[in-house]
């Protein structure tokens, strides 16, 4: 940890893959690519790591594959640190037919409907035939609205599952295991899963159980309290999230990582973010501008093209359409976790927070 500014944190996590400065956003690979962008690309962008998919990746090609093949980094052609999620989320959105038991969870594929099983055992078996970096624990993300017994009940299969999960994994110098707290809105539930996963002990923590269509609010009401729940000497994940305005409430609230679709997802759809807003590429206003997205950007949309060819080639399905609007959005998201950690580091984050909401004006700009 190199400086604190209130909660906020800026710092640097060694791996021997390579640094990953924090405050961090770590742009989603799941399918072993970052959608309509080229490694070398996405490195540009000032992006320290990536995340993959334990999910996708073990039904399509398979982890034992990824593995005869030398791996995941070398698969993808990403060399410096991976995360890789667990699986369990994304089988509870994704798969069909599924069975949650105390062992695990059996599941049909989306893609072709064969049969799988997940349990943190197996979980952390793919994790490591990839080969990642940072390891995430096996464990259940209630949906929400659930009653507190229900999240009570969740919780508790998660902390045991981290127990497997951690007996699992074994001891692997240079790969690190993060521990998922959940516990849903409730702050007692919160602070027992806290307690759980530091007895187990981990080399990092996750905020796990948001983004789930709480909404902000209720999100950073959590986050008030959550994150200072963990270690304040690990690295503190929030998983999902989010907006650039959810990103800085939550590094505004100690939160060191995060990770999400939406600056790539919204880039195929025609959403450009910006430091004034969002862009909606597709709207007709833009059809004759010849000013580019976000006149104090450097990325390669902003520097060589207009509104105007970025709306033709939205409106005409072109491929460059989404390589451009994605690597604006991922460029911008670097830049707003850069200017959050130069700011920490200088004892200004207030006034960047201050200022970032100043800029923004509501609608398509
Ligand atoms: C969008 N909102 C969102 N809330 C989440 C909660 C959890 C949670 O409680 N447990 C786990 N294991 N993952 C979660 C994820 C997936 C994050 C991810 C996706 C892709 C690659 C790597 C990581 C979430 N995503
Ligand atoms: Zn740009």
């Amino acid at each position: 940890m190199t400086a604190t500014d209130g909660r906020a944190r800026s710092g640097v996590i060694d791996t021997p893959r390579g640094q990953i400065r924090t405050p961090a956003f770590m742009p989603v690979g799941t399918a072993a690519t970052v959608k309509a962008m080229m490694p070398e690309s996405v490195a540009a962008t000032g992006a320290d790591i990536l995340l993959g998919n334990t999910y996708h990746l073990m039904l399509r090609p398979t982890a034992e594959r990824i593995a005869a093949l030398g791996g995941l980094h070398k698969f993808m052609n990403w060399s410096g640190p991976i995360l890789t999620d667990s699986g369990g989320f994304q089988v509870m959105s994704l798969a069909e037919l599924r069975k949650l038991t105390e062992e695990g969870v059996t599941f049909r594929s989306h893609i072709d409907g064969s049969r799988h099983m997940l349990s943190p055992e197996r979980s952390m078996e793919i994790q490591t035939l990839l080969g990642s970096d940072i390891v995430m624990c096996f464990d259940e993300c209630p949906a929400l609205p659930a009653d507190r017994d229900r999240i009570a009940e969740s919780m508790r299969l998660s902390m045991r599952w981290a127990e497997r999960s951690k007996e699992a994994f074994g001891d692997r110098p240079g790969h690190a295991l993060f521990g998922i707290q959940q516990g849903g809105l409730d702050e007692d539930l919160r602070g027992e899963s806290a307690e759980a996963l530091q007895a187990i002990g981990f080399d990092g923590y996750a905020v796990g159980g948001l983004a789930v269509g709480e909404g902000q609010a209720a999100m950073f009401g959590c986050l008030d309290y959550a994150p200072q729940m963990l270690p304040a000497d690990k690295p503190r994940y929030l998983m999902g999230v989010g907006k650039p305005d959810d990103i800085v409430g939550a590094v505004a609230r100690g939160i060191d990582m995060m990770d999400c679709v939406l600056p790539s997802r919204s880039g195929r759809t025609g959403q450009a973010w910006t430091r004034r807003g969002q862009v909606n590429i597709k709207n007709a206003r833009h059809a004759d501008d010849p000013r580019p997205l976000d006149e104090h950007c450097t990325c390669p949309a902003c520097r060589n093209y207009s509104r105007a060819y970025l709306h033709h080639v939205f409106r005409s399905g072109e491929i460059i359409s989404s390589m451009l609007l994605t690597w604006h959005n991922l460029h911008y998201y670097q830049e707003l976790m850069a200017g959050m950690r130069a700011a920490i580091a200088q004892g200004r984050f207030a006034a960047f927070e201050a200022t970032f909401h100043a800029q923004r004006a509501e609608g398509d700009i």
